[in-house]
């Protein structure tokens, strides 16, 4: 097993005129690493923000935060290079969004970056399959992409069950609704990087949370190899 247990809070759902305050908050609270949702408005119908406020978030935080880039973008191969000179570490681009995956992720590795590819709910498991050798990340959404605070769409659980049976050492990540009350569902059917937006953001006690979460990754991890 060479995956770990990581907690990466979403910022979306916190006050967007302090992101930067945000961001240093969540890594003063225990995050492993930040998600950062871009949309562009016709992918999903939302708009947050580009590669010039990732810089800005990369100059405020320092080298060492480790960026996400959830990019709900209907052309996910124009960013690639801004956001990887924006600071960007791993670029997490949809699978409904390309003909050609290979290639993308041919660039974004030349571009210094990891790579994610995450499917929307209506997306199969069998079609990101193909590609789970070239990638470092598989994103399985548990909510329509768009918005933050959605409610947590259990049915993509088998989802996640089958990566982790086909690809033992894959990181898997889920992304949507995910909090103290549904993380044991997540954790048991095997991922180990977690999104998690509203339930850390709006908590009074965001550590605990980001702590509660990982434990509880940990240990459906801990139980797994046990049961190998
Ligand atoms: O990508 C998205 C939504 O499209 C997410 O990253 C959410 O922003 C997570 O927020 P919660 O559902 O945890 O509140
Ligand atoms: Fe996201």
């Amino acid at each position: 097993m060479s995956y770990s247990a990581k907690i990466g809070p979403s910022i979306l759902s916190s006050d967007l005129a302090c992101l930067g305050s945000e961001c240093v908050r969540m890594m003063e609270c225990g995050a492993d690493y930040l998600h950062l949702d871009v949309m562009d408005g016709h992918f999903v119908p939302n708009i947050t923000f580009g590669h010039p406020m990732v810089e800005c978030l990369r100059n405020c935080v320092g080298p060492d935060p480790f960026f996400d880039m959830h990019m709900m973008v209907s052309r996910p191969e124009q960013w690639v290079k801004p956001m990887a000179a924006a600071g960007a570490n791993q670029y997490t681009f949809h699978l409904e969004t390309t003909t050609n995956a290979g290639n993308l992720i041919k660039e974004i590795r030349e571009s210094g970056m990891k790579v994610g590819l995450a499917i929307k709910p209506g997306t199969s498991v069998e079609e990101l399959a193909p590609w789970a050798g070239q990638i470092d990340m598989a994103l399985v959404m548990t909510v329509e992409p768009g918005f933050g605070g959605q409610k947590f769409m259990e049915d993509m659980m088998p989802k996640v069950s089958w990566l982790r049976s086909q690809f033992p050492s894959l990181d898997i990540e889920v992304d949507g609704g995910v909090g103290p009350s549904t993380i044991h569902k997540c954790a048991e059917a095997g991922a180990n990087m977690i999104v998690s937006g509203s339930a850390v953001v709006s908590s009074d006690d965001p550590r605990s949370v980001i702590t509660m979460l990982r434990t509880a990754v940990s240990e459906a991890m801990q139980k797994r190899s046990l049961d190998r």
